[in-house]
């Protein structure tokens, strides 16, 4: 912060400050007057926070899954989220004292009025899981903040492949139900969804009704790697690179492909590529051979969510700065010494690090410990920077030459003007002394020579 006080002018600062007072303002005057004419309600997502839903209704879906449906306080008001979107549900499971924050995909339209509906899947043993299929009408569910996914753009290519697994397939069909229903756009869409037996496809009916009714845009191919049924008929086996290289058949150019599901079929198929695979394909038919050399990881595959880990680390910072600036505000009054904020910053590193990892499902003592040090390191080393920083405000700096000279490792010696004095004194006094030498031996040959004459004009014969 003293960093950013220091090298922007107060003018530019107030300006900037004025300006955003000014944006923010005329935001929220819009975005009021907005809903003020369509009588609309606020959008129940909308902005930062925390919002409390009451559920409505829950169905069970299969031997694991259960659609839950949740009222908005508001019949006429609407989400306000755009694709892709996800809801970050908190929950309590039974034992925890903590509260469990996990990521849940509407599966309704996003702009219905009064109502959200989500599928969940129950993991054995799952935490938020678990505690969301407990639920009943009646009770309600607290939502921090939604999390923003890809944001899709109308007719960005021209062809998307989605490849779901398991309850991936929430956020891929919230994909699809956007863009199918969106009269502009219109990209092509080939799902491939991965299962494990064939009750667990879910959405089948809807997905059913869009490849009916879409027949020219969208198509899918369901894959099950356990099948119950004797003659399955579906295709047996995971979504592999045999099954994309039948699937992708057209040119790459602007396509793109999504992947959403379980994080080991990410990983997996995160390294083969749209571009990679369509080639391949179409050099196996030229050549009927097997191209030899592995897929390389490319912009055209995208997990439609960021990584849990830069969810969890975005998460941590903010909490870490939020306790942070509001310990130093309320107990310090923003006039902590360095010392003081560099054990400020380790607490709240430690409390928010540790906080943040053990609600995203990691363990407490570590995320507790690593978050303090960091916190303290990081502070520690700012503080020395500035200190540094503030030194060198008050000297004038020296020419390049010159601090190369100054430098310990360079064979120079830079030389201040007292040294050069000093130099030129010995020099003069050496130079003295020199002239003082000259002088006597003068003296010493003018002494012989007067005596040389004197001799020889009383005896001459003696030369
Ligand atoms: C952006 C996003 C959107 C999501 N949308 C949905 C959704 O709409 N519906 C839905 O049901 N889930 C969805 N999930 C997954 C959900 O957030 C939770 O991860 C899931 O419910 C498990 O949480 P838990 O607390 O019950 O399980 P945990 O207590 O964290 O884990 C219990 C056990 O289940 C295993 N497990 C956890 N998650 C998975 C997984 N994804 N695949 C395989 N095994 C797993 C763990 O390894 C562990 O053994 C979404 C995830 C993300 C990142």
């Amino acid at each position: 912060m003293t960093i950013i006080q220091r090298t922007i002018p107060k003018a530019i600062k107030v300006a900037g400050v004025a300006g955003f007072a000014g944006l923010g303002i005329y935001c929220t005057k819009q975005f009021s007057t907005a809903f003020a004419e369509s009588n609309e309600p606020k959008p129940v997502f909308s902005g930062l926070g925390f919002t409390t839903l009451r559920l409505q209704s829950t169905k069970t879906v299969n031997h694991n899954t259960k659609r839950l449906v949740f009222e908005y306080p508001n019949e006429s008001a609407r989400s306000g989220l755009t694709l892709t979107s996800a809801l970050l549900a908190i929950t309590h499971p039974e034992g925890s004292w903590l509260p469990t924050i996990r990521p849940y995909t509407p599966i309704s339209d996003l702009d219905e009025p009064g109502r959200i509906e989500l599928m969940v899947k129950q993991y054995p043993d799952g935490k938020a899981s678990g505690y969301l299929h407990s639920l009943k009408p009646g009770d309600s569910l607290r939502f921090a903040t939604s999390l923003k996914g890809y944001q899709w753009k109308q007719n960005e290519f021209s062809h998307a492949y989605l490849l779901a697994g398991g309850a991936g397939i929430t956020p891929i069909y919230q994909l699809i139900k956007g863009i199918l229903k969106n009269p502009q756009d219109r990209t092509k869409l080939t799902l491939v969804f991965g299962v494990n037996s064939e009750e667990d496809l879910l959405l089948k009916e809807e997905l059913d009704r869009y490849a009916t009714e879409f027949p020219e845009r969208f198509n899918y191919i369901y894959t099950v790697s356990r099948p119950k049924e004797e003659n399955s008929s579906y295709r047996t086996g995971y979504i592999d690179e045999e099954l994309l290289r039948s699937t992708f058949r057209e040119s790459t150019q602007n396509t793109k492909v999504f992947i959403c599901g379980p994080p080991a079929m990410e990983d997996s198929l995160r390294y083969l590529t749209c571009e990679s695979l369509v080639y391949r394909y179409a050099s196996d038919l030229k050549s009927q051979t097997t191209v030899p050399g592995t897929a390389k990881m490319s912009g055209q595959t995208k997990s439609l969510y960021p990584e849990p880990n830069v969810l969890t680390s975005s998460l941590k910072v903010g909490a870490v700065t939020g306790l942070r600036s509001n310990i130093l505000k309320l107990h310090y009054e923003d006039k902590a010494t360095p010392k003081q904020r560099a054990y400020v910053s380790a607490l709240s590193g430690g409390v928010a690090g540790g906080a943040v990892t053990r609600l995203m499902g990691g363990r407490l003592v570590p995320g507790l410990v690593v978050f303090s040090l960091l916190g303290y390191v990081g502070q520690s080393s700012y503080n020395a920077i500035d200190t540094w920083q503030m030194e060198n405000a008050n000297t004038t700096s020296k020419p390049f030459l010159q601090r190369m000279a100054d430098s310990k490792w360079i064979p120079l010696k830079s030389l201040s003007d007292d040294d050069y004095r000093g130099i030129l004194n010995e020099k003069v006094l050496s130079i003295e002394a020199e002239i003082a030498l000259i002088d006597d031996k003068i003296g010493e040959l003018e002494k012989l020579k007067t005596s040389g004459l004197e001799s020889g004009n009383s005896d001459p014969a003696a030369k």
